[in-house]
């Protein structure tokens, strides 16, 4: 039996005694997207930000390509190429677009950067017409498209992204799937999580639905998929943008 590439088993997270994601267990092959769905404080971003380190499980084990990441530190996860979006826009809003992309190298050797940094332009062209732009003076979408811009430059195994569509304009989310579908063709693994659920089912392989940390379904994210989610989730799955 192949051992798959990402192996999530029993994970549980708390904050003090409440349990925001209650043993869940999942696995993907490499190149696979899955998108987790599901209610507001269902533990979607919890489970996100274990992948990135940002909390430690209470119980269970979070494997990647062979690595348990429940004993590694956010700096350690990111230069071993799991690339993190976390929900709100992951960038330096006080820094350039220029600064702000030059940061998103440093996971990476120093052979591999001048590459990347043509990558994410290459993306994302408005950012390469606007570097010496300050990210904050810029729309929510050009901060998104930079946050992406940036996770994916590091040409990361696996990325795990955090509702990257809330509250943008639905030309800009388009723009920002398209850039996901570029780079799924190098064998990129995926995490998605996504209020939107049309375009996550759309763009995913599988689905995941949690309900209060519990996992209520997981499927094959095609053409049943649709009814079935929003038949476990009804009017709480309704989009918030
Ligand atoms: N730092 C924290 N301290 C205490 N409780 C937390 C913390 N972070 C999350 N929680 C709680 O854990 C539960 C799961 O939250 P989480 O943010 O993972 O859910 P979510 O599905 O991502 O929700 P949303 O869609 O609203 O972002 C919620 O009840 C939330 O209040």
């Amino acid at each position: 039996m192949t051992t798959p590439f990402v192996a999530v088993d029993g994970l549980t997270i708390a904050y003090g005694d409440a349990v925001a994601v209650d043993g869940i267990s999942f696995d993907l092959d490499q190149g696979e997207c899955l998108a987790i769905l599901g209610p507001n404080g269902a533990g979607k971003s919890s489970v996100a930000k274990a992948f990135a380190g940002l909390v430690k499980p209470a119980g269970g084990s979070l494997v990647v390509d062979g690595t348990d990441l429940a004993d590694r530190r956010p700096d350690q996860i990111a230069r071993s190429r799991i690339a993190y979006l976390p929900e709100g826009r992951g960038i330096f809003p006080g820094l350039t677009v220029a600064e702000n992309v030059a940061l998103g190298m440093r996971v990476l050797p120093s052979g591999e950067r001048a590459a990347a940094e043509a990558q994410a332009y290459e993306l994302f062209p408005v950012l390469g017409r606007r570097r010496k732009q300050t990210a904050a003076t810029m729309s929510g979408g050009e901060q998104q498209m930079l946050a992406v811009a940036r996770a994916l430059m590091t040409k990361p195994k696996l990325l795990v992204a955090d509702e990257v569509s809330l509250g943008l304009a639905p030309m800009v989310i388009d723009a920002i799937y398209e850039a996901w579908a570029s780079v799924r063709s190098t064998g990129l693994t995926m995490i998605v999580i996504e209020q939107y659920v049309e375009k996550a089912l759309d763009f995913a392989d599988r689905a995941l639905v949690l309900r209060r940390g519990r996992v209520l379904w997981t499927g094959a994210a095609d053409g049943a998929a649709d009814h079935i989610v929003h038949g476990y989730l009804g009017n709480d799955l309704a989009p918030q943008a």
